[in-house]
């Protein structure tokens, strides 16, 4: 076994055998318009590692995503990827990012051409697309199901297609952290079960996931620990919730267990634990955790 940079050996393993932390984040505080949104939030991913991001609307998960990418700026608190602080890094071609299709506007622009924009991280400036970047291209859209779609517009696309050329984009640029926000939003069951599918194997491989999630449906076995906000606040950082459909404030409507936020998340059985059937407890989709 080699160390490499970092103290990251070369089957991915820190010294003390654990995976490389890709992502981690320490006491990050944030505000929007003179209010706060993030209140001192930890938060790791490491690497052949799920993350699910669960909470209520409006407690802060795809502010808390955009925070740890540099798109927002930070109160207090630091974020680190690959081990460098957030202002160190460069790589940023390993980092894959699928926003909410909401917040995007392409209309006019074609499903190759979004596509494609995930390669710019690898390929050289000012040539054309080589015959590897056409082919990454290729790929992605065959895993989402759209290959026969490249030359459309995207306004020409159904919801639910945006979203897979979405993940489409940041497949093709083979990144070793995904970040997803609400990935399966308007995705049909077959297709997200696709979805869950190509997560996996890239899980395989070593990638780490982070994925903001409202419904967890088939990516559920893929989630290793769930991180649920409330009011920008972490309340709960372990095991999936064993509701599948319902949790944040729609919970605690309907009589869920409140969470004592003050108390420390690692030793809390979760804000779900009360109510849930047992039958579905969850299982890891690999066994034995990070490669
Ligand atoms: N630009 C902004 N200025 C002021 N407040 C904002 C801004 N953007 C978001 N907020 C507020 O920050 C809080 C968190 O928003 P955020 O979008 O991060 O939540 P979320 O958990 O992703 O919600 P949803 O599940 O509805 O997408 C909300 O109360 C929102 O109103």
């Amino acid at each position: 076994m080699t160390i490499l940079e970092d103290g990251v050996t070369d089957n991915g393993l820190d010294p003390a055998g654990r995976a490389e932390e890709v992502l981690g984040a320490t006491d990050v505080s944030v505000e929007l318009g003179g209010l706060p949104v993030l209140r001192g939030i930890s938060i790791s991913v490491h690497a052949g590692e799920t993350v699910a991001l669960l909470g209520g609307n409006g407690s802060g998960k795809s502010t808390l995503v955009r925070a740890l990418l540099g798109l927002t700026p930070l109160r207090r608190g630091t974020v680190s990827m690959f081990g460098q602080p957030l202002n160190r890094f460069r790589d940023w071609s390993a980092i894959g990012y699928v926003p909410q299709r909401s917040t995007i506007n392409l209309t006019r622009a074609k499903v190759g051409e979004i596509v494609g924009s995930g390669r710019l991280g690898h390929r050289p400036p000012f040539l054309p697309p080589r015959a590897q970047d056409r082919r990454a291209v290729r790929d992605a859209l065959q895993v989402v199901g759209l290959e026969d779609r490249i030359n459309s517009e995207m306004q020409h696309l159904s919801g639910g297609q945006q979203q897979r050329v979405l993940i489409a984009r940041a497949l093709a640029a083979e990144p070793r952290l995904l970040v997803l926000d609400e990935p399966t939003a308007g995705v049909d069951l077959e297709h997200q079960k696709l979805l869950a599918g190509v997560l996996t194997e890239l899980l395989r491989r070593g990638m780490a996931i982070l994925v903001v999630l409202h419904e967890i449906g088939p990516l559920t076995p893929l989630v290793d620990r769930a991180v649920v906000l409330r009011e920008g606040r972490v309340v709960h950082d372990g095991e999936l919730p064993r509701s599948s459909t319902e949790f944040g404030d729609h919970h605690r409507e309907h009589g869920g267990h409140e969470v004592d936020e003050t108390a420390d998340p690692s030793t809390s059985s979760g804000p779900f634990a009360t109510d849930l059937d047992p039958a579905s407890t969850q299982q890891s989709a690999r066994d034995g955790g990070h490669p």
